[in-house]
């Protein structure tokens, strides 16, 4: 009773704290993470207290939400407190920097934000659809000749999508310098880049400051390389389209759009613009890439491990495109289906389950709990997915929960949580969900996905892992993928694919 009226006096308030786990001395709650999947260890706090919860990871206050209501509540009915970004310890050893994604509330993030709206925003994200379907064409094009490897061509599909947008840098199909050199320099950083990673990294700080050749500092070395890796992600693109503006080939694009208008801005604006223009382009990319390959590696997943709900999307896309074409987004009003199994793919696996944590500018008050100011804010869009008065059998892969009894769409606001809230909702969500629906309708025209079999012919089962460090995927399992050649001859559908791409 004395520890908690003392915290009350150094809070100045005498209203309780939301309620959570007892935290220990010193590290606080940070030990009782599931480290892998701290979203599981939220969710599991939930059920116990409820969907508003304290913890604390050393001496950073941390405020969990497990329903979207609250989230909307607080993220965006009172924006102006929830929009700032808690501190990072691994974001400047890594290089991390340059992510505006990370940057505090403030004029930088309100500059980059601005620069990164002009493209990606709704009406201007339509002139992507044409280049969204050339990819995905490319996509199946990869799969027919390569399908071992399709993991790869996912990864690739995200990344020169993202290539496109901002830089109109057209990647290779496959082994793309610029797209390596780009993905090369994310692995490093986005393994610690989650606030419960990093707040180890702060409790034991020695561990950034051992020698690189120190046996076993390897977050060090790591931290090295990654600075290394990010300047070379963040000039080598910038200076294609410099180099491609200069010989007057450079198509528009974030990049090339904002250098031309720089040109009639005073030197100084142009610094600080051209600063606010490193740090958007490469976030955009970076942020782009990896979710986009990951959601659609989900699809797959749910494909395999539901072959009659796979049968049902392709009776429907039968039944509207000609054997003759492939799907383009003049079909996507009339294949409701198609559209359940997008929106049921985010939902199933957010591919960032606790999508990126807020703070508070100012202490707060919600249902009569105090909210201290600087709070970390974590919308657990994990716990969201799983809320069973909203998506009852939550777990389970069901399109069908999109659609009435008649086979359309109903009026549930699809799953737009997993792309957060408020003022730092995904700016990218509409480019996101059209490249993510072009797979989707691509690969549904034209494969089928199923479990790989053994030398006995026999389905080989498998039970599904992930990997995750900001974002979460599955890892590879194996499937076979063979060319639908139910319409078409397997030659012709081949031939399609390859003139198509
Ligand atoms: C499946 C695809 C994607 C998912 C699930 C996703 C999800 C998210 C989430 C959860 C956030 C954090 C929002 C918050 O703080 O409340 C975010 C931020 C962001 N996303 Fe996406 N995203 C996707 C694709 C993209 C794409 C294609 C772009 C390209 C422009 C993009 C650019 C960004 C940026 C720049 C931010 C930081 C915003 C800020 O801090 O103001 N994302 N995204």
């Amino acid at each position: 009773v004395l520890v908690d009226r003392l915290a009350k006096k150094r809070r100045g308030t005498s209203l309780p704290l939301p309620p959570g786990p007892k935290p220990l001395p010193v590290v606080g709650n940070v030990l009782s993470l599931d480290s892998k999947e701290p979203w599981n260890t939220y969710a599991e706090w939930g059920a116990v207290y409820g969907d508003l919860i304290y913890a604390r990871f050393l001496n950073q206050d941390v405020i969990i939400i497990n329903s979207e209501k609250i989230a909307k509540e607080l993220l965006e009915k009172r924006s102006n407190n929830y929009s700032d970004r808690p501190f990072i310890a691994t974001r400047e050893p890594f290089g991390w920097t340059f992510n505006f994604g990370l940057t505090p509330y403030g004029d930088e993030w309100r500059l980059c934000r601005r620069l990164i709206h002009q493209t990606f925003r709704a009406d201007a994200s339509l002139s992507f659809r044409p280049m969204q379907i050339r990819k995905a064409h490319q996509l199946l094009n990869n799969l027919l000749d390569d399908p071992i490897n399709y993991v790869a061509h996912f990864q690739t599909y995200g990344a020169s999508i993202g290539m496109s947008t901002v830089y109109d840098y057209d990647a290779a199909p496959r082994d793309d310098p610029l797209v390596e050199i780009v993905n090369r320099a994310l692995v490093l950083g986005i393994k610690v880049m989650t606030p419960e990673r990093a707040v180890l990294l702060s409790a034991f700080p020695f561990l950034a400051r051992l020698p690189s050749w120190f046996p076993g500092a390897t977050i060090k070395r790591d931290a090295v390389l990654s600075c290394k890796y990010i300047a070379e992600m963040i000039e080598r693109p910038y200076e294609y389209v410099q180099k491609s503006m200069a010989e007057g080939t450079a198509a528009p694009s974030l990049v090339s759009e904002i250098l031309k208008r720089m040109e009639h801005e005073e030197n100084d604006r142009v610094d600080q613009l051209e600063k606010a223009l490193k740090q958007t382009s490469s976030t955009a990319f970076a942020a782009a890439a990896e979710t986009t390959s990951s959601a659609l590696l989900f699809f797959i997943l749910a494909m395999v491990l539901n072959p009659d709900l796979q049968q049902r999307a392709h009776a429907e896309i039968d039944a509207v495109v000609d054997a003759g074409r492939l799907p383009n987004f003049d079909d996507r009003p009339s294949l409701p289906y198609i559209e359940g199994i997008v929106r049921e793919t985010m939902r199933w696996q957010p591919v960032i389950p606790m999508g990126a944590p807020h703070a508070t500018t100012n202490s707060d008050v919600y249902e009569g709990y105090f909210i201290p100011k600087g709070a970390m804010i974590i919308p657990n869009a994990w716990a969201m997915s799983r809320d069973e008065s909203v998506y009852p059998n939550g777990s389970k892969f069901k399109p069908d929960r999109w659609l009435d009894e008649d086979g359309k769409l109903t009026n549930a606001e699809p799953p737009v949580f997993t792309f957060g809230f408020g003022r730092r909702i995904c700016p990218g969500r509409y480019t996101a969900d059209a490249s993510i629906w072009a797979g989707i309708a691509s690969i549904l025209a034209t494969f089928e996905f199923s479990k790989a079999k053994d030398a006995q012919g026999k389905d080989i089962d498998f039970v599904p892992t992930f990997s995750s460090g900001v974002g979460r995927h599955p890892d590879p399992f194996p499937c076979s993928i063979v060319p639908r050649s139910t319409r078409l001859s397997a030659e012709k559908l081949a031939q399609l694919i390859r003139t198509s791409a």
